[in-house]
């Protein structure tokens, strides 16, 4: 049976999820763009050559990588599944009814990796045949999507993500990228992998509306030692961290949950794009948002099943005794005021770190990858000039599956 438990953010690598778009990326353009969260149009095939560079990074350091497609199209081959996911994406509300049906049947012919490329990549007018065209009641269409593609897929990290012995398939801020949950909780109910009662489902798997309750992965570091950093961002709220740090302790999966208030702006959308974990003992952090004495809320087990919080306390103080550690290490974005600020945009400060002080992260951030070669941590470079313009970096790009735990444990 495979082993699904995360045990921190540093511990080795064993196991991650990535996706590499491309029908998606091909539909995005400059009328588009914005409103699926990407800052510009991309030159697809480049994009897809700097994600398969990264791909193969991870296995020539002997980590197993899943490609979301494959694990949706694995899954469409399951008719339960595949017509779940085709009332979840194509409901009778999107569509209407008269339309929706058909369609839905139309779809549910076809080749699970046909289906699976439009779930990821949106689906045109110009696709379907004719005479479902015809079953619309108001045949004029105003956008060439009957569903848009769904580009930030890419950022695996966020839609779900792997908190010691269990995952959050998480209700997302955006709508641009609430029905890739749809996809996820089709994963992780119907795909073979994920089959058995050997991990918990904390937070997000329902059939509900979770209105403000909602909640990314960039914005979850699993410490480790029972701790959990949650930042409080653009698309995390309190609301949703509520629910899952009483999910948390219910289960036992963990005993603290260190909350950090981020400014709600996009440069730092998730707590990821401004710290992340690269050593026992160290951090990146771009010091404009991230200082080691602000201030942080705590939330801990009541005793009788819900949370409780203290009171504030400086972040790097609870690190210390969290980590065992007599000091913490934070190395700041490179550069100048100007450099730093350009270089945390193209996520300098999001690297994902393979095992102790090895990380990866894109390689046009010259000075903050300067910076972390004279603090002994290694990076390992890949390309990220078309990838970037998604505003994420090699952390978001992956949701870790396996990892050890601080002591190597597994
Ligand atoms: N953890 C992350 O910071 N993920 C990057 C997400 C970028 C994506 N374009 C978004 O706006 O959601």
């Amino acid at each position: 049976m495979e082993r699904h438990y995360v045990g921190s953010e540093i511990g080795q690598l064993r196991t991650v999820l990535l996706h590499r778009p491309r029908l998606s990326l091909q539909r995005l353009t400059p009328s588009n763009c914005q409103e699926l969260l990407f800052d510009d149009v991309l030159c697809v095939e480049r994009a897809v050559e700097e994600h398969n560079q990264f791909a193969q990074l991870l296995r020539d350091q002997n980590i197993n990588v899943l490609l979301l497609s494959e694990l949706l199209t694995e899954t469409l081959e399951n008719p339960h599944a595949r017509k779940w996911l085709l009332e979840a994406q194509l409901s009778d509300y999107r569509l209407g009814p008269t339309f929706a049906q058909p369609l839905r049947e139309w779809l549910g012919e076809m080749p699970a990796d046909a289906l699976s490329r439009y779930l990821t990549g949106g689906l045109t007018w110009q696709e379907i045949p004719e005479s479902l065209i015809l079953q619309r009641i108001t045949p004029q269409a105003h956008s060439p999507f009957i569903t848009r593609p769904l580009p930030n897929h890419l950022f695996t990290r966020d839609t779900s993500c792997w908190i010691y012995q269990g995952v959050s398939i998480n209700p997302m801020a955006k709508a641009a990228r609430q029905r890739e949950t749809d996809n996820l909780r089709a994963i992780y109910r119907w795909h073979p992998l994920f089959q058995g009662n050997h991990y918990i489902n904390y937070y997000g798997d329902e059939e509900r509306r979770y209105d403000h309750a909602t909640l990314e992965g960039g914005d979850v570091l699993v410490i480790g030692n029972g701790a959990v950093l949650i930042g409080l961002s653009e698309r995390t709220t309190l609301q949703g961290v509520e629910f899952l740090a009483t999910s948390l302790f219910q289960h036992h999966q963990a005993n603290k949950i260190i909350l950090v208030e981020l400014p709600k702006h996009r440069s730092c959308m998730h707590l990821d794009t401004v710290m992340t974990h690269l050593d026992h003992d160290t951090f990146s952090i771009y010091p404009e948002v991230i200082q080691p004495n602000m201030p942080c809320w705590v939330l801990t087990p009541d005793g009788q099943g819900s949370i409780t919080h203290q009171s504030p306390r400086p972040l790097v103080k609870i690190l210390e005794e969290v980590l065992a550690v007599t000091e913490i290490r934070f190395i700041t974005t490179g550069g100048d005021i100007f450099e730093s600020e350009r270089e945390q945009w193209n996520d300098a400060n999001n690297v994902l770190t393979l095992r102790p002080g090895v990380v990866v992260g894109y390689d046009r951030n010259l000075r903050t990858n300067e910076k972390y070669d004279k603090a002994g941590i290694t990076v390992l470079t890949i390309r990220g000039d078309e990838l970037g313009r998604g505003r994420g970096g090699a952390r978001c790009m992956s949701c870790p599956i396996e990892r050890d735990g601080l002591e190597g444990n597994r």
